[in-house]
């Protein structure tokens, strides 16, 4: 069985203090609820603070991008031991913002990925269609080639650990979801897709999330969808109360 895993992307919001109020209430909302590995990912400066808060409590941080190399001239950049210094259990890659505004590719995202595993800290991969893609009935060939090529060269147990998002962009803060059946057509494509790459086996342990406008009034029907395991959530991750309301959803 596949643990769901629901993690908030608090994208450039919160600065540290807010961030370890935020874990605080979050901690006192979500005490005793085991069934539910529970994320949060803050911005870089806020990681010392709430990874402090987090302590204990069962809930895990992640980053939401680093650089795959270890050290070198790349400024503004955070590097996997810097990262892995601080403790931190996961670290998102291949955002579509970051594959928007600051020219990620499959490719930086591939060395991201291995670079993370190297470096003991686990990646959640994001993938999805632009609206046009999605018009032009183009969906599953672009997330299949995403897939293909991000997740390119992975060892069997590598694959396990694996949390991949599939986040519709047009979905994204938009207020519109995909569809259930949707989400779920296009996350059981990616399934496929990797059981392609590693086998069925391995491709049964990969834990696959949805992302895009994600609310507490919508994940209950998500999550009783086969393939859904989680979700990646934006903009109702940021207060304690609709994060809680996701978390805890009804199983
Ligand atoms: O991009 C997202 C999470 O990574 C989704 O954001 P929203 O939940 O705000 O749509």
């Amino acid at each position: 069985m596949r643990k769901p895993i629901i993690a908030g992307n608090w994208k450039m919001h919160k600065n540290a203090a807010e961030g370890t109020v935020l874990v605080k209430e979050l901690k006192q909302l979500s005490a005793g609820n085991t069934n539910v590995e529970v994320v949060v990912c803050p911005p870089f400066t806020a990681l010392a603070g709430v990874i402090a808060e987090a302590k204990g409590s069962g809930i895990k941080v992640g980053a939401q991008n680093m650089h795959w190399e270890e050290k070198g001239a790349y400024t503004g950049e955070i590097s996997p031991t810097m990262l892995m210094e601080m403790g931190l259990d996961y670290v998102i890659i291949g955002h579509s913002e970051r594959r928007q505004y600051f020219s990620e590719t499959d490719e930086t995202v591939n060395k991201k990925v291995k670079s993370a595993y190297a470096h003991g800290i686990k990646p959640i991969v994001c993938v999805g269609e632009t609206l046009e893609q999605r018009e032009a009935a183009s969906t599953e060939q672009v997330v299949g080639r995403q897939i293909e090529e991000g997740l390119a060269g992975l060892e069997q147990g590598q694959v396990s650990e694996l949390v991949v998002a599939y986040e519709p962009i047009w979905a994204i803060g938009t207020g519109k979801t995909a569809s259930n059946a949707d989400a779920e057509k296009v996350i059981a494509h990616i399934r496929r897709v990797l059981a392609g790459m590693y086998g069925e086996q391995s491709a049964e342990q990969v834990r696959i999330q949805y992302g895009g406008s994600v609310k507490p009034n919508n994940i209950n029907e998500l999550m009783e969808q086969p393939n859904i395991d989680g979700a990646l959530v934006g903009g109702a991750a940021l207060q304690a109360e609709s994060f809680a309301g996701i978390v805890n959803f009804k199983a």
